[in-house]
């Protein structure tokens, strides 16, 4: 397997890193770790990453370089990696509103850059990733979304879309996780525990996603049959509506897409 050098080991960076040994095709020794704080990757170096506050260093030897820090860190580690980062490598850029050519403006334009929006679910193998490049071979791109693949779903995308994507998926999990969290604490008000209500909400949604992973059916159609007429699905979905539950969730998303194009420059 490749030798991948992930530049920012924070909470994606170390969810990515997580989940490619939980694939089985990494094993630890094959991914370098950096952040400035090696203190806090004494764990990780423990079960056997490699890890380094040194990220010219830190490159040389590997064939993919995930930068994984964030829009405002970014140009000081590609100044730093400038020097030692090589034509051969890919390398594939996780950071929002940052596209190939201003990393290739910094790196060289012989370089071969590839961005890719995970979420925090790559960590136990069950990302949805889109990736995008502007030059790179489909050849190059295929090696990447290898890459994603053995983590989760993965679609290739046209690079000005990367924002959207970062909104829907990115920090979409976030807002499904919310979306729990509230249906608990409604149980919670009817009547339940809060561990028995909580188990019961993920579960639900469970079984909504993969209900729709399966069967590839519309969500409305799995909503109509479970609404019976005069019933308390249609009650409880329509009191939701009253209070602008889809409104709200397309305002965020819709939000969350014009505030991730505009991280780099803030
Ligand atoms: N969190 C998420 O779900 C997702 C995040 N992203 C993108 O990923 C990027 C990282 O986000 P996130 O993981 O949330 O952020 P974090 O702040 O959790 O992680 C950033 C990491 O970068 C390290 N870092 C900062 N400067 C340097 C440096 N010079 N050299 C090496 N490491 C450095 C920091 O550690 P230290 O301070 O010790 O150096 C920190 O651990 C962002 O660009 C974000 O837009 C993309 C998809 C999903
Ligand atoms: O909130 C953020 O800015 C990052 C990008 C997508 C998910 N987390």
């Amino acid at each position: 397997m490749s030798k991948i050098t992930i530049i920012g080991s924070g909470n994606i960076g170390l969810s990515l890193a997580k989940g490619l040994v939980k694939s089985g095709q990494y094993m630890p020794t094959d991914i370098t770790l950096t952040r400035r704080n090696i203190a806090n990757l004494q764990e990780e170096a423990a079960f056997g990453f490699r890890v380094g506050d040194n990220n010219a260093e830190a490159v040389l030897h590997a064939e993919i370089v995930v930068l994984a820090i964030l829009p405002q860190q970014l140009r000081n580690v590609l100044e730093e990696i400038r020097g030692t980062v090589h034509v051969s490598q890919i390398i594939v850029s996780v950071v929002s509103g940052v596209s190939c050519a201003d990393i290739k403006q910094v790196l060289g334009l012989d370089k071969l850059v590839v961005r890719a929006m995970p979420n925090t679910a790559i960590a136990i193998g069950q990302s949805m990733t889109c990736i995008a490049t502007d030059t790179a071979t489909d050849g190059e791109i295929k090696e990447v979304e290898r890459l994603f693949e053995s983590v989760g779903a993965v679609v290739v995308i046209q690079e000005d879309l990367m924002t959207s994507a970062t909104a829907l998926c990115a920090c979409g999990i976030a807002f499904f996780l919310r979306a729990i969290r509230a249906a608990s604490q409604g149980g919670v008000e009817i009547g339940f525990h809060a561990h028995d209500a909580l188990k019961m909400a993920v579960q639900t949604a469970k079984g909504a996603a993969d209900l729709l992973l399966q069967t590839k059916n519309h969500p409305e159609g799995e909503i109509d049959k479970v609404t019976s007429p005069k019933g308390c699905t249609i009650a409880g979905l329509n009191e939701m509506e009253h209070n602008g539950f889809s409104s709200a969730f397309i305002k965020g998303i819709k939000l969350s897409a014009e505030k991730a194009g505009g991280l780099y420059s803030e």
